[in-house]
């Protein structure tokens, strides 16, 4: 600068301040700009994991802390009253990102301009039943729904099943919504992948997130197939494979595996009530992964349209372990499939078809 005048430096000086003040005023603006709310849809939101799942929505749970949400909630005339209750709950507890709640019993105006649908309503099987007992009842629920999501959610909605049975009542919201692309339509294995994830973390003691990899194949129901043949662990000192670690594979091949299977049948018994904590809390981590991605080397699962990947016929929607990137998921390719595992692949998606044709006797 020694060579300005003694007029000219004062002005150079001030022009840089008024540039510097300009784009920090920018960059700040930018970091202020709030997003556009999402809409999200929970239908059964009066039910318990409704209850425990509208709240992590609205804290950002689902979408992340500075995604503004708008959160519709559908449930029956019966319920009506519980669910004016929930939105007074919402309403209370002050939310900085939850922008609106609509709370209705009408089917069209819980579905209008949906971003997202979280499809909960339906009956819970109760102790002693399996999945598919609850099966007349709501595969009817979810036909009816499909039409509704079909001609008032957003065009791009994603949609996530979690009602059971979850994989049969993602495939019939599939059948009878033909203009939803079937990669939209998705159901919950999330919650058994977590849980598989906690029973690595609990025998090897280390911390869950540690644990990665694991997959859930097939349905979810007690012939899903947990395996841990590509599951590793951090130790800290690099990956090492959970087989390796744990080197116990008959406790792997049969009591891990039954563990996962039956954890919702345990949990009811405990609690005479289904899952309902871990299973928000794992609808989050299913709807946060597909939108936001899945973190780099780690894959989750989900139940998706079958599209001939691993040999399981199309037709079905089964659980694959998946990436996500951009808002789309894919299925992780290449990996080796030992006879083991391949007869448990099978099996489940043999369940999967019968239940495909039960489904369509209900619905007769
Ligand atoms: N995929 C998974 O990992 C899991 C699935 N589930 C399933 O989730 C479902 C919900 O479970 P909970 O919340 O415990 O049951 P819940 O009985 O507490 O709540 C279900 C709610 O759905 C409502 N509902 C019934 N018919 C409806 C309809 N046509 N439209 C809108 N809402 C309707 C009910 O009035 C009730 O408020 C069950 O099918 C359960 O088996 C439960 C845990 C895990
Ligand atoms: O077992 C049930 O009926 C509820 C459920 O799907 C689970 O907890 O995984």
């Amino acid at each position: 600068m020694e060579y300005l005048g003694s007029i000219e430096k004062p002005l150079v000086l001030s022009g840089c301040a008024y540039l510097s003040w300009k784009i920090v005023t920018h960059i700040w603006s930018f970091v202020n700009l709030e997003k556009e709310p999402i809409r999200i849809l929970v239908t059964g939101a009066a039910g318990q994991i409704g209850y425990a799942l509208v709240p992590m929505i609205a804290r950002g749970a689902m979408l992340g802390p500075d995604q503004p949400v708008i959160i519709h909630m559908l449930d029956i005339e019966p319920a009506a009253e519980a669910l004016n209750g929930v939105k007074m709950e919402l309403i209370d507890a002050a939310f900085p990102l939850l922008k609106g709640v609509v709370a209705t019993t009408n089917v069209v105006e819980a579905c209008k301009d949906v971003n997202i649908a979280v499809m909960v309503g339906g009956f819970p099987r109760k102790e002693g039943m399996e999945r598919k007992d609850v099966m007349s009842k709501n595969v009817s629920i979810y036909k009816a729904q499909a039409s509704a999501l079909e001609q008032h959610a957003a065009p791009d909605c994603k949609v996530l099943v979690v009602a059971n049975p979850a994989n049969t009542n993602a495939l019939i919201l599939k059948e009878f919504a033909p203009s939803i692309p079937p990669k939209n339509i998705t159901c919950l294995t999330r919650l058994d992948h977590n849980r598989a994830l906690g029973q690595i973390s609990e025998r090897l003691n280390v911390h869950v997130s540690d644990v990665k990899n694991v997959i859930i194949w097939g349905n979810h129901s007690s012939t899903q197939y947990p395996d841990v043949n590509h599951a590793t662990v951090n130790t800290g000192n690099g990956l090492k494979p959970v087989r390796e670690l744990v080197s116990d594979d008959k406790w792997l091949n049969t009591e891990f595996i039954t563990t996962v299977q039956q954890r919702g049948a345990a949990i009811i018994k405990a609690r005479k009530l289904s899952s309902a904590l871990s299973a928000a809390s794992s609808a989050c981590d299913h709807i946060r992964d597909w939108v936001l991605g899945t973190p780099k080397g780690t894959w989750v699962s989900m139940g998706v349209y079958s599209d001939g990947s691993y040999g399981i016929q199309p037709g079905v929607i089964y659980s694959f372990p998946v990436i996500c990137e951009k808002g789309e998921w894919s299925i992780v390719q290449g990996l080796k499939i030992d006879d083991f595992s391949r007869e448990k692949m099978d099996a489940t998606a043999k369940e999967l078809i019968e239940e495909k044709s039960l489904a369509y006797s209900c619905l007769n």
